[in-house]
């Protein structure tokens, strides 16, 4: 299953209409470059109306009391869609453990090892998203964090979901999901380019100028 890592609500809508797309993930980073001037509840509330399914969004305060509050905050906007985005550490472990028993679902992030993705799955992160160019920005192999992860989960029956951020190659979409990811989520740019293939764009070419120039 694939997402958009995405906050730009124009690109979002464009490829929601391509029928790929079951959700989206936005992170601080995105929005600053994306939004900048724009009103964080403005922009989440364009981004939610211009897809479907889960819309991430990421909390920024660091102590766990501001971040239940921030949380609280987000989940108000679309409590229906919007999933909080938790920085995986112990606080994160606990507002996720909080907000679980809340029923409201959680997206924790930044997690770069298997056994960050397993205690954030037993904390009952609905997803948990491993970066994989960050992960290979270290000189590690991120393949084996997604596989001993899914591995674990299914042993435990553990709900929560993978998800790979971080793509920067269209490879790194085949793999993340070969190794056992739910949702990759992609950035457009990285979702445009899974779209071409010279010897299409060729065959295209060839079948349409038989068809304009065969005999009348
Ligand atoms: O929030 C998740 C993003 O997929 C991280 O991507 P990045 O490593 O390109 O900033």
């Amino acid at each position: 299953m694939l997402f958009l890592d995405s906050s730009d609500p124009k690109e979002i809508k464009d490829i929601f209409a391509w029928g790929v797309i079951a959700g989206v993930t936005t992170n601080p980073l995105i929005l600053a470059r994306e939004a900048g001037a724009v009103d964080l509840e403005e922009r989440i509330r364009a981004v939610v109306a211009a897809s479907k399914g889960p819309v991430s969004v990421e909390l920024v305060s660091e102590s766990e009391g501001a971040m239940m509050e921030e949380a609280r905050l987000y989940h108000a906007w679309a409590p229906t869609r919007i999933v909080i985005k938790v920085p995986f550490g112990e606080a994160g472990l606990r507002v996720t453990h909080a907000l679980a028993s809340q029923g409201i679902e959680t997206n924790v992030t930044c997690i770069m090892s298997f056994n960050q993705a397993y205690l954030a799955a037993l904390a009952g992160g609905t997803y948990v998203s491993i970066f994989s160019g960050r992960v290979r920005d270290m000189g590690y192999d991120v393949r084996p964090v997604i596989a001993e992860t899914r591995a674990q989960l299914e042993r435990e029956k553990l709900a929560a979901k993978i998800i790979v951020g971080s793509i920067r190659h269209i490879l790194d979409v085949n793999e993340a999901l070969a190794h056992g990811a739910h949702v990759v989520t992609v950035p457009p740019a990285i979702l445009r380019k899974m779209l071409h293939n010279p010897k299409t764009d060729e065959t295209i070419r060839e079948f349409n100028a038989a068809w304009a120039s065969r005999a009348k």
